[in-house]
């Protein structure tokens, strides 16, 4: 990591709270995996009424309240105030980049379907590799390249594995989602979900895997593989959990407790008083004034939901359709969400290393 990145750093958080932070995301993040792992390895996958549980909880703890701070975050990493103006730049971030994208899913679902697992790759690949820098201090990630390779990596894992693992359940949502514009698209999808296509990807993604773990091996020294184990552990673990744990319920779960976790923890190591809280210990303070700050527009989130359901085309019959309507609120709310954590990249130096 450069200098400038560990300087700024300590502008924005001791390394005592850090470390907790830290300790926290790996901690909840691992046990997550393997208590999801364990109990469908014992007793088989969990019917699918209860496999949407984790993305129902999502809408209210942890998901969807990640990026109901994205209005505060910028400024914060900054060191200047809130603003009147700030804050009706993300407004019209939000209001344009998110309308474009709602049109895009009425004009052209398929598209708008293929983009937003892109979006979601790029997105969960960005927020990991801030992690392994910040958290985990992976020094081996020295290049912007290696940076995009552990991008591609830690994204591809939630986004790839399960098609690979689950084309049925895969192609359910992803057919469901686009059946809310329009039921005689879906069927375009399907050859993604061929044999052939999921051997193409399971061998490319798995040597992409091999390649970037490896890689990291040769720029470690003996004495100082820690993080490099850590980056092992989580890859390998994700690898597992997406192979064996079904979709709906795994990404419920990632969203939750890997992704959004990970990145609330940040946002808190940005803000002095969250991240003065941290460093004395005082994680119910700075957990209380992240639920303050994100509850106003955790609420707009939830009226963005309404919108989408009723300028879908298709009215809502099922619970996998109310899923769909959620999955598309979330694609809405995300691009912009992407600028936002892509400028607090930049602040933070994550690309320019
Ligand atoms: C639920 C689910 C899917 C998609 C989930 C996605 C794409 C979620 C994106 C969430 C984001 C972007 C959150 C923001 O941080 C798949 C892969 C179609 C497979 C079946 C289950
Ligand atoms: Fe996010």
């Amino acid at each position: 990591m450069s200098r400038e990145m560990s300087r700024r750093c300590v502008v924005s958080g001791s390394d005592r709270s850090r470390r907790r932070v830290a300790r926290l995301s790996l901690g909840v993040g691992l046990l997550s995996l393997a208590v999801a792992v364990s109990v469908t390895a014992l007793v088989g996958s969990p019917p699918l009424p209860y496999q949407y549980v984790p993305l129902a909880l999502s809408v209210v703890v942890l998901g969807l309240p990640h990026g109901a701070v994205d209005h505060l975050v910028l400024p914060r990493a900054r060191g200047e105030p809130v603003t009147r103006r700030s804050l009706a730049l993300v407004g019209l971030l939000y209001l344009f980049v998110g309308t474009a994208y709602a049109v895009l899913w009425l004009l052209a679902p398929v598209p708008a379907f293929v983009l937003f697992i892109l979006i979601t790759l790029v997105h969960w690949g960005q927020g990991d590799v801030y992690a392994l820098l910040e958290f985990v201090r992976a020094d081996y990630l020295e290049t912007r390249p290696s940076r995009l390779l552990a991008l591609v990596v830690r994204g591809g894992l939630p986004m790839l594995v399960p098609l690979v693992a689950f084309p049925a359940q895969y192609a359910f949502v992803a057919e469901t989602i686009v059946g809310l514009f329009n039921p005689d698209a879906a069927a375009a999808l399907e050859p993604v979900f061929s044999p052939a296509a999921r051997t193409a990807i399971a061998l490319g993604f798995g040597a992409l895997v091999a390649f970037a773990l490896l890689r990291g091996f040769l720029r470690t020294e003996p004495g100082g593989r820690g993080p490099w184990l850590v980056d092992v552990t989580e890859t390998l673990g994700l690898v597992v959990y997406f192979t064996v744990v079904p979709p709906i319920l795994a990404i419920g779960l990632y969203f939750c407790f890997w992704h959004s976790l990970r990145h609330i923890l940040r946002t808190m190591l940005v803000d002095a008083v969250a991240s003065t809280a941290l460093e004395r210990g005082a994680i119910g303070t700075a957990w209380r004034r992240f639920a303050r700050d994100s509850a106003p527009l955790t609420v707009g989130g939830l009226i963005v939901l309404v919108g989408i359901w009723f300028i879908v085309p298709q009215t809502p019959a099922s619970v996998a359709d109310v899923l769909a309507v959620y999955l598309v609120t979330i694609a809405v709310l995300t691009l912009p969400h992407v600028v936002v954590v892509t400028l607090l990249d930049r602040e933070q130096r994550v690309w320019s290393p």
